[in-house]
């Protein structure tokens, strides 16, 4: 089946948290449609740019786009962005069931509010391991006041202004700003019906399969529903090892299907809780209504909203990380050697007074011309040819709890060349900011591929030791995954996908701030471009111009 959908992008005033904000709509909506399809359809989306002196890119997060690397929606990697007035097909084969997330990839825009889910069901002659009464989508997202631009120009000056924490946090795009703390110029309106909570209505004892999403920019969350346990089933479209907490941590570009049972005093209703963990939290609970059908569902808690773990536990944190493993039965049992260690490790830097984030000594910047035409019709001009490095400098004796000892990293557009079918373990290592005593967390995200996860650790890694303890029987596999405070994660991924792909810290700013690397393999494999994607830098002169 082929799913047609046309989009038109374009800028709307809209208060998800009451406080009015200029935000990126699709077809007037913020949070974008919700996109259904069942494994082995096709989804088309003809996108119209309406923003009208804005480029713009949208990247299917999850979805490896096998044979398609050109609709992978990465400003600069796999496409030149979509001109203003411009329409672009995006087409694609939703290959594996399971929740998925679809976001701006181009500057900053993710943040003004492009985004929305992807909902992919199994083929009907498949049951799951699991069974449920109702299906829902719970998409979490913080949110800023600021306009990205402003955003944006902070963090590329000198000094560097950052974009400090969140205003709100939103569920399934709702949230609650205190209008009182709104300048008299501004316009904030808590009755507002666009920021009316959102309410999860439930009948007493039908168990629920809830789809967690987080879009988040910056935050790392922890999602709460008062009262009830959680038993996760599902990770990044990957069935997991069931098992209950009370909580789900959560990070940027993470998805999880959780089961949960109506099974509480129905006489009342409950809080659905958003905290954000990992950073010193400056931004209110965020809150939703699990309402019991009859009650009304505006009926307030008689409780306060919980307010999750403690921000600085990384060890609670990591335990939850080392319990998602994959379903008996379901372990897709990943190579048992690996062709090529990188390791990279991340640290917090300066370039001629800019602040930035490096991997290994490198802060990331894109070429004006899209890595998949330049790879693939050989310009090699278009992109520093010197292969990006695999490791960093003094890895046996750098101290990642020091501030990194040499604060000068340098820009670079080089990449990985990965051999086409290899298997390649990627070590993340992350260390001290220039700030003495902290260390962030990091979701990375990788395009076109889902990885085995096959470690975490906390320190700096030893080959020797910290290798042995792989978890090569049941690792889960996915797209996204936390790399915690002075810590490391471990991850395995076969080189099977003929396209260019970008690995990096699904933090907006910390991407934008340079904290990515590419990978690319069998480019030579991929089938003739489309010239839809090309146009800017070097791929001018592919396109011919009436
Ligand atoms: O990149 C970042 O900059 C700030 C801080 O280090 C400087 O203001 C922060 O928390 C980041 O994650």
């Amino acid at each position: 089946r082929i799913h047609h959908h046309r989009w038109e992008v374009k800028y709307q005033f809209r208060s998800p948290d009451c406080f009015e904000k200029l935000s990126i709509t699709i077809n007037g909506q913020t949070p974008g449609p919700t996109i259904y399809a069942q494994q082995g359809d096709t989804v088309v989306v003809e996108l119209k740019n309406s923003l009208l002196t804005e480029n713009v890119a949208v990247h299917w997060h999850g979805i490896r786009q096998i044979g398609t690397p050109w609709s992978d929606g990465t400003e600069g990697v796999t496409q030149c962005p979509i001109l203003p007035g411009d329409t672009f097909m995006y087409k694609f084969v939703v290959d594996r069931a399971g929740t998925y997330i679809y976001h701006a990839h181009y500057g900053m825009q993710r943040s003004a509010g492009l985004y929305g889910m992807i909902i992919v069901s199994v083929p009907n002659s498949v049951i799951e391991p699991f069974s449920y009464d109702y299906d829902r989508s719970i998409l979490l997202n913080d949110w800023w006041h600021k306009s990205t631009y402003e955003q944006a120009a902070g963090l590329n000056s000198i000094p560097f202004v950052w974009v400090g924490e969140p205003q709100s946090l939103l569920i399934n795009g709702r949230g609650k700003f205190n209008c009182s703390m709104a300048g008299t110029d501004q316009v904030c309106n808590t009755t507002n019906p666009q920021c009316s909570p959102y309410v999860l209505t439930v009948v007493p004892g039908k168990t629920y399969r809830l789809r967690i999403a987080s879009i988040s920019s910056l935050s790392a969350f922890n999602f709460e529903l008062e009262g009830h346990n959680m038993t996760i089933v599902e990770a990044d479209g990957h069935y997991v090892e069931p098992f209950v907490v009370k909580n789900l941590n959560i990070y940027s570009g993470e998805t999880y299907s959780v089961l949960v049972k109506a099974d509480q005093d129905p006489s009342r209703n409950y809080w659905a809780a958003l905290n954000v963990v990992s950073r010193k939290p400056a931004t209110p609970t965020g809150v939703g209504i699990i309402n019991y059908y009859p009650n009304h569902p505006k009926k307030s808690p008689p409780s306060a909203p919980p307010t999750g773990p403690l921000w600085n536990d990384t060890e609670y944190r990591v335990k939850q990380s080392l319990a998602i493993k994959a379903r008996k039965g379901y372990a897709i049992p990943p190579p048992p050697t690996s062709d090529r260690v990188i390791t990279l490790l991340n640290t917090q830097n300066k370039i001629n007074n800019h602040t930035r984030w490096a991997v290994n000594n490198i802060s990331f910047t894109l070429p004006d011309t899209p890595y998949l035409v330049a790879l693939k019709e050989g310009l090699h001009h278009a992109f520093n040819q010197s292969p990006a490095p695999d490791t960093y400098n003094n890895s046996d004796g750098y101290n990642i709890y020091d501030a990194p000892q040499n604060p000068n990293a340098s820009y670079s557009n080089s990449i990985y060349r990965i051999e086409f079918n290899s298997t390649v373990d990627v070590v993340l290592q992350n260390a001290n900011m220039m700030t003495p005593n902290n260390s962030e967390t990091h979701p990375w995200h990788l395009h076109g591929h889902d990885f085995w996860v096959l470690g975490y650790g906390t320190g700096r890694f030893d080959p020797v030791k910290d290798r042995v303890k792989y978890n090569l029987v049941d690792p889960i596999m996915k797209n996204t995954v936390p790399l915690h405070p002075y810590g490391w994660t471990a991850l395995r991924f076969r080189a099977d996908n003929p396209g260019t792909w970008m690995f990096h810290c699904h933090i907006e700013s910390h991407f934008f701030m340079g904290m990515g690397v590419v990978f690319a393999e069998g480019v030579e494999r991929v089938g003739r471009l489309p010239t839809s994607i090309m146009g800017c830098g070097e791929t001018k002169r592919f396109v011919r111009r009436p």
